[in-house]
């Protein structure tokens, strides 16, 4: 479980270090709401996202599923601020391993709740819907706004930071990865 009182502890301290008085009235809850404000954003750190894909259905469909324009909202690991965007999970399941679709979105989930890098989130997604469902290939795209360079620093509001991640059939076969990226366009 998160340290919740850790936590309170900290933005205390934070508020004083950037010389507020967390005493006063429109502070004085601050420590607690950011307590319980990250025990949400990171609650991924305390799941497993392969669970999600445990329950298979026995379906005979061995062609491309693809869930698209998933909201992300994850955290960048380097500043603590957020990034958010769109994923989008393409799979080709084998006979009688297809999963429900909230489950995929399920696993984006639990690993964006977590302090993340892009890329990493990216291919943390693919690698566990191969390792759990066995499929033919997976394509996972995510495409995200970093407020770490819209809001500070390099200041590039409108910027946004594509990254894939493609196995098996996706990878080998040109035509197949070509489907999946013109549906993600439309
Ligand atoms: N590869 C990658 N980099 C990221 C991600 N999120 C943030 N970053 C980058 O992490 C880098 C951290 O760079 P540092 O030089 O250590 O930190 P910094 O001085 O705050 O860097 P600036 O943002 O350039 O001001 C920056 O270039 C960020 O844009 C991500 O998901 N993936
Ligand atoms: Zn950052």
């Amino acid at each position: 479980m998160i340290d919740m009182e850790k936590i309170e502890v900290a933005v205390r301290m934070i508020l004083e270090a950037i010389g507020e008085d967390p005493d006063r009235e429109g502070l004085k809850e601050t420590p607690a709401r950011v307590a319980r404000m990250y025990n949400e954003i990171f609650c991924g750190l305390w799941d497993d996202p392969e669970r999600h894909l445990q329950k298979m259905f026995s379906e005979e469909h061995e062609e491309m599923v693809l869930v698209k324009d998933i909201p992300i909202y994850s955290m960048c690991e380097h500043h603590l601020l957020p990034f958010y965007g769109k994923a989008h999970v393409a799979y080709i399941p084998r006979k009688g391993n297809v999963t429900g679709l909230s489950k995929l979105a399920r696993v984006v989930e639990g690993f964006s709740k977590r302090p993340q890098l892009q890329e990493r989130l990216t291919s943390q997604i693919a690698d566990t819907i191969m390792k759990k469902l066995n499929p033919h290939g997976v394509l996972v795209v995510i495409e995200a706004e970093h407020m770490c360079m819209t809001l500070r620093g390099v200041r590039k509001p409108g910027s946004k930071t594509l990254t894939s991640a493609v196995r098996g059939s996706f990878q080998r076969n040109e035509a197949t990865r070509a489907e999946a990226f013109s549906l993600i366009r439309k």
